[in-house]
């Protein structure tokens, strides 16, 4: 965490002379960094070697807290990324101005970035659209119309057209029949250059890309990293959290930046937020923390991902640094914040809670994505030939995409945007590496001079278990309390509902089970009381056959007991029970001597078991005390007594 060297301790820095590597200038080392901000701003066409003296701010970086895998994810897409507005392109420079209002955001510093030149373009090979609208423009449908259709078949297959034109140019001649029902299908002489335009078959796009473009732009690092967006323009959706009229905007805008606890489901955009934050503060390890506090004025933000991964005395060491306001912490979490991070911690911190992307926002940012890789989305319901107005003029291939694809993708995602991205990036990728096709007549096989990404691809490139259900985190738990309250409340639809997608979504069988056999007697009891052998049943039935076999004898036990009558009789009476136990003051009364077993002579002479009346002999009811003394005459299925 501590930085040692020259420039931690001020009066050794102002001894210590170093060189100006850009104007060759000679100054104390304390002065190099705000120096070399104002000199590369002056002189921008040295900016290429800024960094090259003994300051240069990636070494300082070095002494820091090692990032994180996820932190140095970050510090690479933002390296990679153009600068979005002028105060992220100067912060990759150095240290900035003196005082509070200039300087290296700390991301750029914590999270290791190499320096880059001011102005030049970080991403040559990925051109990411920096539009202010990067939603889908001029679509006709609507996800949910989408969604409606997706059960429906997709058309030909593009390759499949694509080899039938072949096979009809090798010779057969035959008209294709199949070819005016099929959407799939386009006859590219047939179309009408403007006539296509007015119909929007295909949604323009600045610039076509060829596949092989695209391929390479795609491979590396994951598509949603390089997507992460810079700035809050580009951060879509989670108004409730950061939109114009919330607290943590104004607190944003004027640069007050509290301790942050984010919140949220993965891929919902915690970690980019956290970037967005660090990249546009003028805020800049612990020692190094407390040196730019008290020597520069300026802050420093620590971003922890997955905060909830450090045990409670690790969480602790924030304590006092955030206490005295060394740093600023930004901290994480999927998982509830009250149960995974310290007391102490939390008080000290503001809890954002950021929501699943909804279906609107998840098409925004694949659309943003698919913009940016040159990638045509193609109107499923207007049929035409896109390859005849495409500028592109290269020999390879374009690629499309069908936009009820895109549509799926927002849908399946299920508020992830990474899991979209990334679903976006496979599919894209294993269609381009497949896309040579063999044509049955000529026995030959060639590239099709189009690649479209139909919904079949998207729906392959998810993984479906992922993306419903996080079995490890809260969701495992919201689902089965939605399942036990839907068994509770008799609505058997709701519940086979839960039960599949907790089953769907790769949740051990037996744990559903095992909260069946609990069910059965917390709120069935005696009303039913075969529903616990029922319960029993199934679990050992899941035990024998496990999946996917067992779902069908957890849905009848789930079924049964929405349907069967509910009694909390027993469990409410034994929570009495417990309640007098616990609320009990003193000694716990003795057992009644007359309850007690005699084993022995001695037993029998102190009083044990005199005077109990053994039930067979009655014939009629006994009247005897079975409750010690003190609670004679409680009644524990009426009322709590103690
Ligand atoms: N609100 C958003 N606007 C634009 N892009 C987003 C948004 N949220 C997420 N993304 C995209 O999804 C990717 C993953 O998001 P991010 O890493 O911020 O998720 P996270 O909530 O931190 O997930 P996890 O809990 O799994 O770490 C980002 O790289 C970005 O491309």
């Amino acid at each position: 965490m501590e930085v040692s060297g020259p420039e931690d301790d001020p009066f050794l820095s102002q001894l210590h002379q170093v060189q100006c590597p850009v104007c060759q200038q000679m100054m104390p080392a304390a002065h190099i960094n705000s120096h070399l901000d104002r000199c590369l701003l002056l002189n921008p066409a040295s900016n290429a070697e800024p960094a090259a003296g003994p300051h240069r701010v990636s070494e300082r970086a070095k002494g820091l807290s090692p990032p994180s895998a996820k932190r140095r994810r970050l510090s690479e897409s933002s390296a990679l990324k153009q600068p979005a507005t002028p105060t992220a392109a100067e912060s990759s420079e150095g240290e900035g101005e003196e005082g509070d209002d200039g300087g290296e955001t700390e991301s750029r510093e914590s999270y290791d970035a190499p320096p880059t030149p001011s102005g030049a373009r970080l991403i040559p090979d990925f051109p990411v659209a920096r539009s202010s609208s990067p939603g889908r423009k001029g679509s006709g449908k609507r996800p949910a119309a989408a969604a409606a259709a997706a059960g429906s078949a997709s058309p030909r297959s593009w390759d499949e057209a694509e080899a039938q034109e072949e096979e009809e140019a090798v010779g057969d001649g035959d008209a294709d029949a199949d070819g005016e029902d099929d959407p799939g299908h386009w006859d590219a002489d047939a179309v009408d250059a403007a006539a296509f335009e007015a119909s929007g078959g295909v949604r323009p796009h600045a610039r076509v890309l060829a596949a092989e473009e695209i391929r390479q732009m795609l491979e590396g690092k994951p598509l949603a990293d390089k997507m992460r967006p810079d700035t809050l323009q580009d951060y879509i959706g989670q108004s409730r959290a950061v939109g114009q009229e919330t607290l943590l905007r104004s607190l944003l805008e004027t640069n007050e930046i509290p301790s942050l606890i984010l919140w949220g489901p993965p891929g919902c955009g915690k970690t980019t937020l956290a970037h967005i934050i660090a990249n546009n503060s003028k805020k800049h390890s612990i020692k190094q923390a407390q040196n730019e506090k008290s020597f520069f004025k300026r802050k420093t933000i620590l971003f922890i991902d997955e905060i909830h991964r450090f045990n409670k005395s690790q969480q602790d060491t924030f304590l006092p640094h955030v206490e005295c306001g060394t740093i600023t912490l930004i901290g994480a979490t999927t998982e509830n914040p009250s149960f995974q991070v310290n007391a102490a911690l939390l008080s000290r911190c503001r809890v954002i809670v950021l929501e699943k992307l909804p279906v609107e926002a998840m098409v925004t940012i694949l659309m943003r994505a698919i913009n940016s890789l040159g990638i045509h989305v193609l109107d499923s319901s207007r049929p035409t030939d896109p390859l005849s107005h495409s500028s592109n003029s290269s020999s390879e291939p374009s690629v499309f995409i069908e936009d009820k694809a895109v549509d799926t993708l927002a849908y399946l995602s299920d508020g992830d945007a990474r899991a979209g991205l990334n679903g976006l990036q496979l599919a894209v990728l294993a269609r381009l590496c497949s896309r040579k096709i063999f044509c049955k007549k000529s026995g030959q096989t060639y590239s099709p001079s189009r690649v479209l990404i139909s919904e079949n691809d998207v729906k392959e490139g998810l993984q479906k278990s992922h993306i419903l259900y996080d079995r490890a985190g809260e969701e495992h738990y919201n689902c089965i309390s939605a399942l036990h309250k839907s068994m509770r409340g008799s609505d058997q639809s709701a519940s086979l509902y839960w039960l599949a997608r907790m089953l769907e979504g790769g949740e051990d069988p037996l744990y559903v089970a095992r909260r069946l056999v609990r069910f059965a007697s917390e709120d069935i009891g005696l009303a039913d009381p075969s529903a616990l052998t029922q319960a029993v049943a199934a679990y050992q039935g899941c035990h024998f056959i496990g999946m996917p076999e067992c779902e069908v004898l957890l849905a009848q036990c789930v079924v049964y007991f929405a349907r069967a009558p509910k009694s909390i009789e027993v469990y409410s009476a034994y929570n009495n029970v417990k309640a007098c136990l616990r609320n009990h003051q003193g000694p716990l009364p003795p057992v009644p001597l007359h309850l007690r077993n005699a084993p022995t002579r001695l037993m029998k002479d102190l009083g044990y078991g005199k005077g109990y009346k053994y039930n067979p002999m009655y014939s009629e009811p006994v009247d005897q005390e079975y409750l010690p003394e003190e609670l004679r005459g409680v009644d524990f299925f009426k009322q709590r007594r103690c």
